[in-house]
């Protein structure tokens, strides 16, 4: 059996809004795999990102245990990467800068070598010393992406990461993250809004109902199923996230896939 790399227990958060306590997340439980891609889907504002930065540690939580490697989650460490929606390079430094940003403390040779790996895993060679304002969108998040693998975590966290690109890129952006956790090992975290991706790259889907976020279902989905967008299979897998989400609704919702 591969190691756990994550386990999240009885995790409960609240924040204080306006003096009262809202409750955000309640009763999650889940544990993954090392070499593992999730991806998490649910309702705007269901807790998914909040849930994101507790596993990063940027956001602490009120009941529960989340352990990362072995250790209680108390703070950020450089075991776990994360992307966001926005590529939030910063716009004075070179792309090779960027990248290295957070590997800063290491000797300048060793430093080089991976950042040029990271720029090369990501298909960027050639644009090391562009600046953010230079490149497109997906290549701006492919440069967010290589910041996040440079410190060699075991685990990265990718928050909404295509949402903001075209819907080619996008499906261009779904297959490099796949080749990259392939070849890097990384155990991959995503959150999506879009089901067809979470159904593509997510060797489980977790499903997350409405606020307060509770797991409501955690779909295991066979590689073969993925690959076939087109597929019955992949069309049965959509219908099911799809019936989750509008159970809730109070007013019935009429789809097709
Ligand atoms: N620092 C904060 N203080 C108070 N409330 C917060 C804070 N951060 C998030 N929230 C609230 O927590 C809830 C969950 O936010 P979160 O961003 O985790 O949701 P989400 O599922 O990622 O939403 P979306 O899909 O729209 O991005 C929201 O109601 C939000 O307003």
């Amino acid at each position: 059996m591969a190691k756990e790399i994550l386990q999240i227990k009885n995790l409960d958060k609240r924040f204080i809004v306006n003096k009262q306590e809202v409750p955000i997340l309640k009763g999650i439980n889940l544990t993954v795999e090392e070499g593992e891609f999730i991806t998490i889907v649910g309702h705007s504002g269901c807790g998914k990102s909040t849930l994101l930065k507790i596993i990063a540690g940027l956001v602490d939580y009120e009941e529960g245990e989340v352990i990362r490697n072995g250790k209680k989650v108390v703070q950020p460490g450089t075991d776990c990467g994360m992307v966001f929606q926005e590529h939030r390079l910063l716009p004075w430094l070179k792309i090779r800068d960027n990248v290295g940003f957070g590997i800063k403390n290491l000797d300048k040779r060793e430093r080089e070598k991976l950042i040029e790996k990271h720029i090369e895993l990501v298909g960027l060679e050639g644009f090391e010393k562009a600046y953010p304002s230079q490149l497109s969108g997906g290549m701006s998040q492919r440069a967010a992406i290589a910041r996040g693998l440079v410190a060699n975590p075991s685990i990265l966290l990718l928050d909404e990461p295509f949402g903001a690109l075209d819907a080619l890129t996008r499906i261009q952006m779904q297959k490099e993250i796949l080749r990259i956790q392939k070849e890097e090992k990384t155990t991959m975290i995503m959150v999506t809004h879009d089901i067809d991706e979470a159904i593509y790259l997510g060797r489980r889907v977790i499903v997350m109902s409405a606020r307060p976020g509770e797991i409501k279902s955690i779909l295991t989905i066979e590689s073969s199923v993925a690959k076939n967008r087109g597929g019955a299979e992949f069309s049965y897998y959509k219908k099911k996230i799809l019936d989750h989400f509008f159970e809730e609704s109070e007013e019935a919702i009429e789809y097709t896939i």
